[in-house]
C-alpha cells in the first residue's frame, strides 16, 4: 500500500457511506477469514503441481528468481500441499517473529517422521508442550556451556586446527574435512564430553552416516514419497539407503548415550542428533565458504590480518574483542548474508488461520522462509550478489537488521550463540596464522555457486595455507 492509498482509506472510513463495506468486511472476516487477494505463483500442472520447480538443482536460487516474477510472497503446489515462499526479510520477520505463535509448527512428513524418531528432534518436532520442554532443556544446557566453557572449548579446537594446517607444509589440500572435524569436536565436547582425532574410526563413521542421512533426505527421490504416497509401494533404492543410515546413526549415538545412565530416553537421544547435525555441517560449511570467497578477493584477507595485528599485537583474539575488530565482524556478516548455510531454513507450518503481508494463510499451510532470497533482495542490498564485507562497516549501507541467517521467533536456531562464537574465533585464528592462496595458477578459483540441499555447501576445492610470519 502506498501512503496515498493509506491516507485515502483512512479518509473513506471516517465517512458514513464507508460504514456498510466496513461492516461487510468485518462480518466476512469473522465468518470466512480475512479477505485477501489470492497468492500469485507459477502455473500449476495437473497431478504434478509445481513439482518441476521444486526439483530444480539449486532450489534457493530458483526460488529467488521466481520472486522476481511473482513478488516476495508467492505459492507453490505439490501433491495436495500448498507451500508459501517468503522472500524478503520484512515478510519473514512478520511470519517468524511478529506472528511466531501462528507459524511455529513443523509440517508432518512421512520421511521426516522416519529421520526424526517420530518427530522427536527439536528441529522437526511439531510445536507442542513436549517440544517446548525439550527445546527449553537443550537451550538451558547450551546457555550454561556458553557461560562456562564454550570459549575454551572453541579456542582449543581453533589452536588444533591451526596446527593441522601448519602440518600440511603449504601443500594444496581440501580443508573441508578439517573444518568439519573442528566444528564437530566443539559439539561432541559439549554433548558427549569428548573430542576425536580426525582419523578416529568412530568420528569417520558418525559423520559419514550423518552426511548421508542429510543428503539422502534432501534428494527429490525421497521427498517425492511425502507428496505422492502411492510411490511408497514401489522399490526405491535411495529410500532403502536412508533407512539403513538412520539405523546406523541411532546405533552410534545410542552407544554414547548409554554412558549417561539417567539420560537414555528418546528425546535426549534425538537432541544429541539435532546438535550434531545442526552444529557441524553448518559452521564447517561457512568456514569453507569463507576461504573460497577470500581466494577471490585476497585483499580482504590482508585487511583482516592488518586489523588483527593492529588491535591485538601478537596475542590470539577473545570473543570479547569483537567490538574492536569491525572488519573481521563485517567479513563474518557478509558470509552469513551471501551463503546462509541453511538457505531455506526448515519448513514451518501454520498452526492456525493467519495472514502474511495481507494475504490469508489457512491453517496447515507450509511456509518456506527463503533466507537466501531475503539476503539477495535488491530492495535492501546494493549489488546483492557481490562479496563486499565493507557494506557492514560504518557508513557502508549494510543492514544487520535485515540479516536473518538463523531464522527467528520460536524456531530461532538453537545454536546461534555457539555458531557466532565459533565463526568469530575460528575465522580470527585462521586469518591471524595463515594466508590462503590458490592451489595453482592453472587451476580455476573455487566455484562460488555451491550445491544446495538442506545445507548450502561449496563444491570441493583445494587451497594452500601459507603460514604468516608472526
Ligand atoms: C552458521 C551456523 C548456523 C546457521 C546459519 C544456522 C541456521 C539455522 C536455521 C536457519 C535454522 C531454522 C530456523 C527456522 O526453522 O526458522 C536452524 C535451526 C536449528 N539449528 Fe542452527 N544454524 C547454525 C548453527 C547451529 C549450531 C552450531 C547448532 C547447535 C549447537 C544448531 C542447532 C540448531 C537446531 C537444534 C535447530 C532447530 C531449532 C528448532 O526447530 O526449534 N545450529 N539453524
Amino acid at each position: 500500500q502506498t501512503n496515498r492509498q493509506r491516507d485515502g482509506d483512512a479518509k473513506a472510513s471516517s465517512q458514513p457511506e464507508a460504514a456498510v463495506p466496513k461492516l461487510l468486511h468485518s462480518l466476512s472476516k469473522r465468518f470466512l477469514g480475512p479477505i485477501s487477494s489470492p497468492l500469485p505463483g507459477p502455473p500449476s500442472l495437473p497431478f504434478l503441481g509445481n513439482m518441476l520447480d521444486l526439483a530444480q538443482e539449486h532450489l534457493p536460487i530458483h526460488l529467488t528468481s521466481l520472486a522476481q516474477r511473482y513478488g516476495n510472497i508467492y505459492r507453490l503446489n505439490f501433491g495436495n500441499t500448498t507451500m508459501v515462499v517468503l522472500n524478503s526479510s520484512e515478510i519473514i520477520r512478520e511470519a517468524l517473529i511478529k506472528k511466531w505463535s501462528d507459524f511455529a509448527g513443523r509440517p508432518y512428513s512421512y520421511t521426516g517422521d522416519i529421520v526424526s524418531g517420530g518427530g522427536r528432534t527439536i528441529s522437526l518436532g511439531d510445536f507442542s508442550e513436549e517440544w517446548k520442554a525439550q527445546r527449553r532443556v537443550a537451550h538451558r544446557a547450551l546457555q550454561r556451556c556458553t557461560m562456562d566453557s564454550l570459549h575454551s572449548v572453541i579456542e582449543k579446537q581453533a589452536h588444533h586446527l591451526c596446527q593441522v594446517l601448519r602440518d600440511y607444509n603449504e601443500k594444496a589440500v581440501d580443508l573441508s574435512e578439517d573444518f568439519t572435524v573442528a566444528a564437530s569436536n566443539v559439539i561432541t565436547t559439549l554433548t558427549l564430553g569428548k573430542s576425536y582425532d580426525k582419523r578416529a574410526d568412530q568420528l569417520q563413521k558418525l559423520h559419514d552416516c550423518l552426511n548421508k542421512t542429510v543428503s539422502l533426505w534432501g534428494s527429490p527421490w525421497i521427498s517425492a514419497l511425502d507428496s505422492f504416497p502411492l510411490l511408497r509401494i514401489l522399490p526405491n533404492p535411495p529410500f532403502s539407503r536412508l533407512l539403513k543410515e538412520v539405523g546406523r546413526r541411532d546405533k552410534l549415538i545410542g552407544k554414547h548415550i548409554e554412558e549417561f545412565k539417567t539420560l537414555t530416553d528418546t528425546h535426549v537421544h534425538m537432541t544429541t542428533v539435532d546438535l550434531l547435525i545442526g552444529g557441524t555441517e553448518t559452521t564447517a560449511s561457512l568456514l569453507n565458504w569463507t576461504v573460497a570467497f577470500l581466494l577471490h578477493r585476497p585483499e580482504v584477507q590482508n585487511e583482516v590480518y592488518k586489523e588483527l595485528c593492529g588491535v591485538l599485537d601478537v596475542r590470539y583474539p577473545k570473543y570479547s574483542d569483537r567490538d574492536r575488530l569491525p572488519y573481521l565482524c563485517a567479513l563474518i556478516n557478509e558470509m552469513l548474508r551471501l551463503r546462509p548455510v541453511a538457505p531455506l531454513a526448515v519448513p514451518h507450518r501454520a498452526i492456525r488461520n493467519s495472514s502474511i503481508a495481507g494475504h490469508f494463510i489457512p491453517k496447515n499451510t507450509l511456509i518456506i522462509p527463503n533466507l537466501y532470497g531475503a539476503h539477495h533482495d535488491p530492495e535492501v542490498w546494493e549489488d546483492p550478489y557481490s562479496f563486499k564485507p565493507e557494506r557492514f562497516l560504518e557508513g557502508g549501507g549494510g543492514s544487520v537488521r535485515a540479516l536473518i541467517p538463523f531464522g527467528g521467533g520460536a524456531r530461532l536456531c538453537l545454536g546461534e550463540a555457539v555458531a557466532k562464537m565459533e565463526m568469530f574465533l575460528f575465522t580470527a585464528y585462521l586469518l591471524r596464522d595463515f594466508q590462503f592462496l590458490p592451489a595453482s595458477k592453472e587451476e580455476p578459483l573455487p566455484d562460488l555457486r555451491g550445491v544446495a540441499s538442506v545445507v548450502l555447501k561449496v563444491k570441493p576445492y583445494t587451497v594452500i595455507a601459507h603460514p604468516r610470519e608472526q
